[in-house]
């Protein structure tokens, strides 16, 4: 038996030189990284680890005890730097974890700093750190980024009202947006990030369901357009969102009559009969509701829009109303209510960013470690973005690519079950006669 060994490990070695790996790499990529990329790795992790941590300022330092010769104490000893213990790193599909335990006295925070150059030191994509008690670190390292080229999970129809599957995560499970568990979303990226994408994608999760959704495009109408069979009501100018965002929340203190008279804490707990349908408001560029001439009638508009999409956004979940905002930017120029706004919408999504200011402004209040990701997305990674999670905190995605005439062909199947809005209608046809 112990004589077969090299003969099999020659074979393997000639099946490998004559193309077998290039072969494994493309058919079974998390094979071949178990059996090259992970032994390779994870000797470096180790082999590296008290030099890496030293030049990190991972190590603690201490003075080793004064020894005593005799009757004389030896001073003058040199200061000991000790790397934290970590754990033999654990293989994973696409990469390795390790457990670090940290010297008392240290924090998180130094390590998470140091995911960048821990990535580079150990030649793989990304390291991510986390703290998954007191005590511990967690470093999990990927070996190539997923979302180069993303496998969608096979199956992506929403499983329940108003989710919607609107892509992959890193981790290979879909990407969800579930308005039931965070029912306001901010999306920011940079021109060409692949915002509208993830917008159509949306669309198209929701069409078929039994949800109304209402655009909101100062742009003309040139993005959501697109959708425009399937929305109840699509407004092309800031006169029109404020008619419409007036009548909206009316609309909402209506629901709040309904369930204070029905006893309900929500429209949930109304039975199904009377529930109203759930409203997704959908806001493209977010900048056109705010920004003003100066012309006191136009900052009166943006001051009213400002003030509806707050009331909405803090009123809204309990009642069936949602809100989708999207921009490139989400600064506090744009006005006194953005950040008021920004603090209600918890759902985050970034894809790329022109300055790092827009990645703080839309991830740095809840998870600053995001930022820092958020702005390594290359102009090349469309519709790849940092979004919030329930889990982790934080996560990459891609979005599903929908094209435009996808979009407009969903729109059009399901133009039929759009839910009749009268008050909105009624405000959008008063504001147009006006
Ligand atoms: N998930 C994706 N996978 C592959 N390509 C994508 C993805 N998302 C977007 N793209 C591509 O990126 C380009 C820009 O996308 P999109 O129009 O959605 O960006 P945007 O941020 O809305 O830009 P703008 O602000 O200029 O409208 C499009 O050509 C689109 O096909």
């Amino acid at each position: 038996m112990a004589d077969l060994i090299p003969v099999v490990l020659a074979l393997v070695a000639v099946v490998w030189l004559l193309g077998g790996g290039e072969w494994l790499r493309r058919r079974r990529p998390d094979w071949h990284w178990y059996l090259t990329g992970y032994p390779r790795t994870a000797a470096r992790v180790v082999l590296t680890w008290r030099k890496v941590a030293q030049l990190n300022d991972l190590s603690v330092s201490y003075r080793p005890p004064r020894r005593v010769l005799g009757a004389v104490v030896v001073k003058g000893t040199a200061l000991r730097s000790t790397p934290p213990r970590i754990s033999f790193p654990c293989a994973l599909p696409n990469g390795l974890s390790l457990l670090v335990r940290l010297r008392p006295g240290q924090t998180p925070a130094p390590f998470v700093e140091a995911a960048e150059a821990l990535a580079h030191a150990w030649g793989v994509h990304s390291a991510r750190v986390t703290s998954p008690r007191r005590g511990v670190v967690l470093i999990t390292a990927t070996a190539h980024d997923p979302l180069d080229d993303p496998r969608m999970p096979d199956d992506t129809d929403p499983s329940s009202l108003l989710s919607a599957v609107v892509g992959v995560l890193e981790t290979g499970h879909a990407w969800v947006m579930d308005f039931r568990r965070v029912p306001h979303w901010l999306i920011v990226g940079a021109t060409q990030s692949g915002k509208s994408t993830l917008l159509a994608r949306l669309v198209a999760q929701l069409a078929p369901q039994p949800v109304a959704l209402v655009g909101i495009d100062c742009k003309g109408g040139m993005e959501l357009g697109l959708f425009g069979d399937r929305l109840s009501v699509l407004t092309t100018c800031r006169r029109e969102a404020v008619a419409v965002l007036s009548a909206l929340v009316t609309d909402m203190q209506e629901r709040m009559h309904l369930c204070r008279r029905a006893g309900a804490r929500s429209i949930w707990d109304l039975p199904e009969k009377s529930r109203p349908v759930p409203v997704v408001v959908i806001v493209d560029e977010l900048a056109e509701l705010y920004l003003t001439s100066g012309s006191k009638e136009d900052r009166a508009e943006a001051e009213q829009c400002s003030s509806y999409l707050l009331r909405l956004a803090q009123l809204g979940a309990a009642l069936g109303v949602h809100l989708v905002v999207a921009g490139q930017r989400v600064g506090s120029d744009l006005g006194p209510g953005v950040t008021a706004l920004r603090a209600q919408l918890t759902g985050r999504i970034c894809h790329r960013v022109n300055d790092p200011g827009t990645a703080e402004m839309t991830l740095g209040d809840l998870h600053k470690d995001a930022v820092i990701v958020a702005q390594t997305i290359g102009t090349g990674q469309k519709g790849v973005a940092v979004t919030t999670d329930d889990t982790d905190g934080w996560v990459r995605g891609r979005s599903h690519l929908t094209t435009p005439d996808e979009a407009r062909r969903i729109a059009a199947e399901h133009a039929g079950i759009a839910p009749r809005l009268p008050i909105l209608t009624a405000a959008l046809d008063g504001c147009e006669q006006g």
